[in-house]
């Protein structure tokens, strides 16, 4: 079986990549700490990390990066690609202090998993809809707790159900798709 390094800090991410690419991919959590260039682009963010990543490492193995957010539209997409340092500093339950007294607190997750061999980079985006509510569940991650698709928290589904609906799991998708097209 053929490796794939996921450059990410986050346990939750490479749970939900394996459900899509463990047939083919032994899918390991690879740590590296790229430089996450200053952009409004996930696209942007995550390839250049991918490619940096690549760059770095003591080998020649394919290299993935994920960067996502949460974009609420009436803060105009705030926190956005900013979602991570967001959370560490204020925390998902302000952001949900900061929401709650808006009339519109519809907003989306928005995912991009950059792939790269060292020949070909590839983008993958997925994005998925839906209110930002008080927090409720305690599976998932990050702000799952806090975001609600279809009457049911991203925290109140098992990883599975998340992985068929999100925005990860919709670019995951697409780059599954991708590789086993370059199989054949
Ligand atoms: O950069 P790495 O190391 O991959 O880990 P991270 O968790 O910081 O990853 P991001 O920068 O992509 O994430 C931005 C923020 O969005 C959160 N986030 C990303 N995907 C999420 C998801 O599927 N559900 C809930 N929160 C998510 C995550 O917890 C961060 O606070």
């Amino acid at each position: 079986m053929r490796t794939l390094r996921f450059v990410t800090t986050n346990p939750g991410k490479v749970r939900e990549a394996e459900q899509y690419l463990s047939d083919v991919y032994d899918v390991t959590q690879h740590d590296y700490d790229y430089a996450e260039i200053q952009s409004d682009e996930l696209a942007d963010i995550a390839a250049r990390g991918a490619e940096d990543a690549y760059e770095a490492q003591d080998a020649d193995v394919p290299i993935i990066v994920d960067d996502a957010g949460l974009f609420v539209r009436a803060l105009d997409g705030f926190p956005g690609p900013y979602s991570s340092y967001v959370e560490d500093t204020l925390g998902i339950e302000r952001v949900w202090d900061l929401a709650e007294d808006l009339e519109d607190r519809r907003g989306a997750f928005r995912c991009t998993v950059a792939y790269t061999d060292g020949d070909v980079t590839e983008t993958f985006s997925g994005a998925v809809q839906g209110t930002v509510v008080a927090p409720r569940g305690d599976g998932g991650f990050g702000y799952d707790p806090i975001f609600e698709h279809d009457g049911e928290t991203f925290a109140e589904m098992d990883t599975e159900r998340k992985n068929a609906l999100s925005h990860r799991g919709r670019a995951l998708a697409k780059l599954a798709d991708w590789l086993a097209e370059r199989e054949n």
